[in-house]
């Protein structure tokens, strides 16, 4: 859970800033913050003693961040984030200060990983720019996987990390100021088949640069982006890339990024020149215009506004400082004394908008032409948040998981959030992000899943597939550790606290295909790549089917798929023999039906004997199932409904009309019959089984298969052609938008219906067009299908019967 700060609610603080020099104030809150909490908890507390508040500024120090953390374990909302940051050790202060956490997002193509690999060169981290499917065969840094570079997409995100010497004027005496920024970066990729790299970086992250292309605009991935930015409260500035773009048009972007993501955004520029005559931009904050230059764009140079467009960037000046005037009070304020408010006020107002989700700033360039990059790094630090500013709670395990609030100050107990593994030649390699304390080499954590205390041998910081060893990580940052064993969201502390994270979102899979590898002296490699993908990625599963004994591999599409078949084939020398995909259906039932089952089986010798009474019915959501007993005067007994109910978990797992999983069902057990000798916890199980059987059967059961949002876009002379496709393929088209060239098509069509769409797709619009996928919810299938779909699995249970 993260709330973003500055919701300054701290009046205490406030009551004794009014009274004391500052450090004076800061002393006296973190007096004042102790009673908050113990007055919550209804305790009199004395106040501390005006003398023992006077010790060395060191022992202050850590009795501050200790009297900190104690208010937030035990009242996590008695202490604004604010207050966290005001007492914090001024050089722990100074450090965070100037470190941003930030994550790269975007539809598929905006042009992340070409911005990443401009931040990297300008920041020194590389000497030469390579580019994604460039001439030169090298490739983007980032994207460091052969299949990533010959596909030009990215498939696994990749973590970085620069050091950004900002060089702003002051915007008030114009004196040059240079300011060193450390900044994580992860680059995440735009195929909404790997979206969980994007949902575990930003779960970690505590900014983002949302990228939009400059013609496309606001397109289906990235209201996907924005949905995982909110899940996870992430503020955001947003950058229109592709200026050099023909058809380029940075102010549909805004457009779509106020009214279809429903943001307030403005720009703080406007571009000089468009497309290919595109130079440069006006700094709307400063009114100055800025130039990249120099063979790769690293020369910033600095001139006044074009005469040609100082209007129009004043106009774009107005808007902007009625944007914010909407969303901050002190810009309300100015704009309500008809005074303009100045630079320093405007960039102050920018950066609490934007922490508190309120305002995304916008900005442009374009990152092949090495254009405008570097206004965009100095946003990243002006407008996102450090790590003490973003609010990370915890769940503490020894107080029944009440709420703790993490500070970011190194000198607490450790807590770190293990977020992505990955298989290296070292070893397997674990992302970390530490949130609180330090992480040092040779220390010893616990891991609060399984309660195992590891040894870290080696930590290192990542630099793509590159890695460099550190002894320590301080709180706020991001490293990788080797030679531990844990899974993907483990949360890990120091052995004195045992708290616990939460997790990221894991989507379903809606994709399955049976696969085994085509000789059999493979299959300890194939079993071997099997399990470490699965251990890397939550969204590739693997199990057995128990009918047919094949192995099933799901994931989030077939592109998903087809690249685990591929990495099978190049990592481990494993050919695979793989089936037609399928689609994931669900079974549910729709009526109500009682049931009452006996299970007997006494014919000499131990008997099994079980009868269960109830009724089973639709939970009227296509979610969760529910098992749910009403038993009165203990005709059964709790063990044997407890073994009642994990016969239900059982039954759901395998539905009885195709063997998928069962959702939106209940099952009541409110009476029923045990035998003094012959019942058993077995005998339970398997009647509960049974009972489910016959009233799921009984009960209308519904075939349920997975609708895609699919958006397609394409140049608007194939409009009707692309119509007619989805037609055929019986999908409701629930939006076009159509452009001076391209239109957009969004549809829910059937998973099923949309096999082999790209090819026909390509067929139909001269390789334009382009479509995306995204599971949207699960719908009865037609009933033909439904039928066919039944028939195919007896017939297939009767073959496999017979043999
Ligand atoms: N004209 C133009 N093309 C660009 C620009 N930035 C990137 N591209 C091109 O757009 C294509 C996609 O760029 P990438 O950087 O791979 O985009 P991405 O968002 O990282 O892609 P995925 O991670 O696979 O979604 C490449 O061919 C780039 O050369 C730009 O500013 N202008």
């Amino acid at each position: 859970m993260r709330v973003p700060a500055l919701a300054c609610r701290a009046s205490l603080r406030n009551a004794a800033l009014r009274n004391a020099d500052t450090v004076a104030c800061k002393r006296t809150f973190a007096s004042y913050t102790l009673p908050t909490h113990r007055q919550a908890h209804g305790q009199n507390h004395q106040r501390t003693s005006r003398a023992a508040e006077w010790q060395s500024q060191r022992r202050w120090q850590s009795g501050a961040a200790a009297a900190v953390q104690e208010a937030a374990v035990h009242d996590p909302t008695a202490l604004s984030q604010e207050a966290i940051v005001e007492n914090l050790d001024p050089q722990e202060a100074a450090r965070l200060d100037k470190v941003r956490n930030i994550g790269i997002a975007a539809h598929i193509d905006s042009g992340k990983t070409t911005a990443t690999e401009r931040v990297l060169f300008y920041t020194g981290r590389i000497k030469d720019i390579h580019e994604v499917r460039g001439r030169d065969a090298v490739g983007a840094k980032m994207d460091s996987m052969d299949l990533e570079r010959e596909k030009g997409i990215t498939i696994q995100s990749a973590a970085t990390f620069c050091d950004w010497v900002k060089k702003n004027p002051d915007p008030v005496t114009g004196e040059m100021k240079e300011e060193k920024y450390h900044i994580n970066l992860i680059d995440t990729p735009g195929h909404i088949d790997f979206t969980i790299e994007v949902e575990r970086a930003l779960r970690v992250l505590d900014g983002a640069v949302m990228i939009l292309c400059a013609v496309s605009g606001v397109q289906s991935q990235t209201v996907t982006v924005d949905r995982q930015m909110r899940r996870y409260n992430i503020p955001r500035i947003s950058f229109v890339n592709k200026m050099d773009r023909a058809g380029a048009n940075p102010w549909k972007a805004i457009d779509g990024i106020n009214q279809k993501l429903k943001i307030p955004a403005a720009a703080l520029q406007v571009p000089i020149g468009m497309e290919d005559e595109f130079k440069g931009v006006v700094d709307l904050i400063r009114m100055r215009a800025v130039y990249s230059e120099g063979e790769n764009g690293e020369v910033i140079r600095e001139d006044e506004v074009p005469e040609d467009i100082r209007e129009f960037a004043q106009e774009k000046r107005r808007k902007l400082i009625e944007t914010l005037a909407d969303v901050d009070d002190e810009i309300a304020n100015a704009f309500l004394d008809e005074r303009t408010p100045s630079p320093l006020e405007i960039k102050a107002a920018i950066r609490r908008a934007t922490i508190a989700l309120k305002f995304s700033p916008v900005l442009m360039g374009s990152a092949l032409a090495d254009k405008s990059v570097q206004p965009m790094l100095d946003a990243v630090c002006d407008f996102l948040p450090n790590p003490a500013e973003v609010e990370n709670l915890a769940l503490d395990r020894k107080r029944a998981e009440a709420p703790v609030k993490l500070v970011s100050y190194s000198s607490l107990p450790f807590v770190g959030l293990a977020f992505k593994l990955e298989e290296s030649n070292f070893g397997q390699l674990t992302y970390i992000r530490v949130y609180q304390g330090k992480l040092r080499k040779g220390a010893h954590v616990t891991n609060a899943r399984t309660g195992n205390k590891v040894k870290i041998p080696r930590i290192v910081r990542m630099h793509s597939n590159e890695m460099e060893d550190v002894q320590e990580i301080g709180a706020g940052e991001i490293c990788a550790v080797f030679g531990i064993d844990c899974a993907s969201g483990d949360t890990f502390a120091d052995g004195s606290i045992n708290y616990s994270m939460t997790s990221m979102f894991v989507p379903d899979p809606v994709i399955s295909l049976s696969i085994q590898p085509k000789q059999t002296k493979d299959t300890p490699n194939f079993s071997k790549a099997m399990s470490r993908f699965q251990r890397e990625d939550p969204t590739f599963r693997v199990h057995v089917d128990n009918e047919s004994g094949e192995s099933i591999i799901s994931g989030m599409g077939e592109l998903h798929l087809s690249i685990y078949v591929e990495r099978m084939k190049r990592e481990y020398g494993v050919e695979v023999i793989t089936g037609q995909p399928q689609v994931a259906y669900r079974e549910t039932m729709t009526q109500h039906v009682p049931f009452d089952y006996l299970l007997k089986k006494q014919t000499g010798g131990a008997g099994d004997y079980a009868r269960v009474i109830g009724y089973m019915e639709p939970t009227g959501e296509l979610g969760g199932n529910e098992f749910k007993q009403e038993v009165i005067g203990g005709t059964i007994s709790e063990k044997y409904l407890f073994a009642c109910d994990k016969g239900f978990q059982a039954s759901c797992i395998e539905g009885p009309m195709l063997g998928h999983k069962v959702i939106g069902t209940r099952m009541i057990v409110n009476d029923g019959a045990t035998h003094m000798t012959d019942s058993s916890e077995l005998a339970f199980r398997t009647a509960t089984m049974h009972a489910f059987r016959q009233a799921f059967r009984q009960g209308q059961p519904q075939v349920l298969e997975p609708l895609m949002k699919t958006v397609i876009t394409a140049p608007n002379e194939f409009q009707g052609n692309i119509v007619g496709l989805l037609n055929k393929r019986n999908a409701a088209i629930n939006d076009t938008e159509i452009g001076a060239d391209d239109f957009v098509l969004t549809a829910d069509c059937s998973l099923n219906a949309m096999f082999g769409f790209s090819s026909q797709l390509r067929a139909a619009s001269q390789g334009k067009g382009e479509f995306s996928m995204e599971f949207s919810h699960y719908a009865a299938a037609p009933p033909q299908l439904q039928r066919e779909l039944v028939a195919k699995h007896e017939r297939e249970r009767a073959e496999r019967h017979k043999r």
